[in-house]
């Protein structure tokens, strides 16, 4: 763990209880700090159940499983805070807890019962933190909704009218209590669903690759990682080479070539090749800074929607600005200016959108869909078309072997053995099918060294000193000129009954082929018809598979409308760009390594529950289920959420209009148009709540499908 430096952090426990410390910890007063990410460094220590900041009092409550050695751990973790807690660039809004928000309500509506000479300092005191913050916005960004804010309470108090200021004041606080609680609430369930399963990886040990649990590995082991995985610890390149993408780290989408002697962070993500690398920093800190980064990444960005309202109601300040120095100038009135200032149309429109836009990500988590912020959503709900990469969405991406075809000089075992050793490193679903089948029939594994994975072709491995080459027929026949038609009419034959094919060859001969047979997915059918009932025009299957295979595929889904087939990785990306230009949104769906390119194309990346870990960080909506009824959910959650923005803004237009209208003939009194205002504004903000969490159609009536993850 790397530890700050500069930063003296000096920890003391204030209280303990056999399952509770808490402990007041120097550097919270940090500006920079981010407790979003100590949490979640926090919850990755073992035994570790919950974390509570108290920021004012620089203290943290954990609570725990009790254990000492657990116990021990905590306190060496906030001992050594990792320096990625503290981020230069952070913006936090002030919190706001239960407790002052109800004071301030308390103080407010006893206003008119206290003796008067308490009124003004009182609410002097209670308005300063708005006032301040006005007069800042204003300095520093200009006209904003906080000047508003500001003029509404301060000209209530030069009016002497302290009950209307306090009721501003504390409806504008409620209203950020409401915000914050909802944000709160998502943030903790997101973060629970990424919690890493323990994952497992190779190193070699003793000169022999061995699979060993992502915990296990210490410092100096040596790991080796292939393409579409992740890496799990930061390190030094000491064999192989590869393309890195470090999108999730850098933001810096274009993959790096490394070699030898090169550093690489984890999380990063092969795109291609094969590399070891001696593992420099290990376990916890490398996994949880993965999950705040992708934490951070995915809530921290506005959507176009939401920008937009945002703008929108930053313009509209000025003209209610505008519309109360007019009749301040007409009527020399300051009572009706103040009315005409409390009402404002920016706060509903911008309050309402994040809370329904988190509600709506939260509901979806519910039902099984990870979908990564506003964006995501904003997009899902403008789809029209749907691209599926075959294997694993539509299919279930559990290739089996079924038939094994040897040629000549060869029984089915040998065969068999030949191309699994081949194959026993990539994670490919053709790889794992041949892999399994060789391990039921317990064959030996053969030996193997020069292994080249060809994305989206096969493999080329030396097995016991000879040429091996294992995969689609394109890759044998025609990029390796390997003479395949000894097999012609027997692949026709298996085709016909949607299965795929692989082929085998060996120093040049082709030695046999294997039939792997994948399951559509029983919902499939349905599934893609209902999709064309919520707005979804077109549906087109892509495929690396073999044409006769995919056909027959196709022909079992009614709703499909177009399928290619043969295809490499860019070419999928490719025909997702021409359906864009052709001005279409487009959400392409995949599982695997070959998808990514396909999936960041896209405007909306649908990534299946266990997909390789690159195709789900390039993803914004990650299914956790292995059920494409969720797909339906989320884009009924989607096309719901766009709906309750589009109602929060027609009425907190509408309202505040009427009750602007009213202000300005001076029908009412400041403190009327403040309650009007604020509780239109609060009754949005709920509707927006209740309704973005409503679980979709869909889901209301399957008791089982809604549960809890
Ligand atoms: N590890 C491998 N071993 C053998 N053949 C492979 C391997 N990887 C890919 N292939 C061959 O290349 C073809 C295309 O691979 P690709 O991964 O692009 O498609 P896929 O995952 O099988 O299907 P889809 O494109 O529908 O997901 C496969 O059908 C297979 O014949
Ligand atoms: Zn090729």
């Amino acid at each position: 763990m790397t530890v700050c430096k500069q930063r003296e952090n000096r920890i003391r426990i204030l209280h303990e209880l056999p399952y509770r410390l808490r402990i007041r910890i120097s550097v919270l007063h940090d500006p920079a700090f981010d407790p979003v990410y100590l949490e979640a460094v926090l919850l990755n220590v073992p035994g570790v159940e919950a974390v509570r900041f108290n920021l004012k009092a620089a203290c943290i409550a954990v609570r725990y499983d009790g254990n000492m050695q657990n116990r021990e751990l905590i306190l060496a973790c906030l001992e050594n805070i990792p320096h990625e807690t503290f981020q230069a660039d952070i913006h936090r809004e002030p919190v706001t807890d239960s407790l002052s928000v109800a004071i301030n309500g308390i103080l407010a509506f006893l206003t008119p019962a206290l003796p008067r000479p308490f009124r003004p300092p009182l609410s002097w005191g209670l308005a300063l933190p708005t006032l301040t913050q006005g007069i800042t916005t204003s300095l520093t960004e200009g006209i904003r909704v906080e000047t508003l804010d500001a003029a509404a309470v301060g000209f209530s108090l030069l009016r002497k009218d302290y009950f209307t200021a306090n009721i501003i004041v504390f409806l504008l606080a409620l209203g950020g209590y409401l915000e914050q609680l909802s944000e709160e609430k998502t943030n903790a369930l997101l973060r629970s669903l990424l919690r890493p399963q323990s994952e497992e990886v190779w190193v070699e040990r003793d000169g022999q690759e061995v699979k060993v649990s992502a915990d296990e590995i210490t410092i100096g082991d040596l790991v080796i990682c292939g393409s579409g995985e992740m890496i799990p610890v930061d390190g030094e390149v000491s064999g192989g080479e590869a393309l890195v993408n470090q999108s999730s780290i850098t933001g810096e989408s274009v993959p790096i070539h490394v070699q030898p002697g090169d550093e690489v962070l984890s999380g990063s993500l092969v795109s291609e090749g094969r590399i070891k690398i001696s593992a420099r920093q290990v376990g916890q800190e490398t996994t949880t800074a993965r999950i705040s980064r992708f934490l951070e990444n995915s809530l921290r960005f506005k959507s176009k929607t939401q920008k937009q309202s945002d703008i929108l109601a930053d313009k509209l300040v000025p003209v209610t600005f505008g519309l109360g120095l007019a009749s301040w100038l007409l009527t020399r009135d300051i009572r009706r200016a103040a009315s005409v200032l409390t009402v404002d149309y920016s706060c509903a429109v911008k309050l309402s959108t994040p809370v329904a836009v988190k509600m709506s990500m939260f509901s979806a988590a519910h039902c099984g869909v990870l979908i990564k912020g506003s964006h995501a959503l904003d997009a899902l709900s403008r789809v029209d078309t749907l691209v599926f990469d075959k294997t694993g969405t539509l299919t279930r991406g559990i290739l089996i072997v079924t038939d094994i075809f040897p040629l000549e000089n060869m029984s089915e075992d040998e065969l068999l053995a030949l191309a699994a050793a081949a194959e026993e490193h990539y994670a490919h679903p053709v790889a794992k099918a041949v892999v399994k089948a060789a391990r039921e029939r317990n064959l030996e594994m053969l030996s193997l060294s020069q292994v080249d994975f060809i994305v989206a072709h096969g493999v080329s491995a030396y097995v016991e000193g000879e040429r091996v080459l294992v995969g689609s027929h394109h890759f044998i026949a025609e990029d390796e000129g390997i003479d395949c038609s000894a097999a012609d009419s027997l692949a026709r034959e298996i085709r016909g009954q949607g299965k795929s094919l692989l082929y085998v060859a060996r120093g040049d001969v082709l030695e046999g082929v294997i039939a792997l047979q994948d399951e559509l997915r029983p919902e499939a059918p349905e599934v893609l018809r209902q999709l064309k009932h919520h707005g979804i025009q077109k549906i087109v299957i892509l495929t690396g598979d073999h044409r006769d295979t995919a056909r027959a595929l196709a022909a079992r889904l009614d709703a499909v409308d177009k399928v290619h087939w043969e295809l490499k990785p860019e070419d999928k990306a490719e025909i997702v760009r021409e359906l864009r230009e052709a001005g279409h949104v487009l959400a392409f769906a995949g599982d695997g390594v070959n998808d990514a390119p396909a999936l960041v194309t896209a405007d909306v990346g649908i990534c299946m529950p266990g997909g390789a870990d690159l195709a789900r960080e390039s993803a914004q909506v990650v299914l956790l289920k292995e059920d494409l009824n969720t797909l339906v959910a989320a884009k009924e959650i989607a096309d719901n959420s766009l709906e309750i923005i589009q109602n929060c803004f027609t009425s907190a237009v509408g309202f505040n209009s009427i009750f602007l209208l009213l202000a300005m003939c001076g029908v009412l009194p400041p403190a009327a148009a403040a309650l009007l205002h604020n509780m239109n504004t609060v009754g949005i903000l709920g509707y927006a709540a209740m309704a973005g969490k409503k679980p979709p159609q869909c889901f209301e009536e399957g008791e089982q499908a809604c549960t809890h993850p």
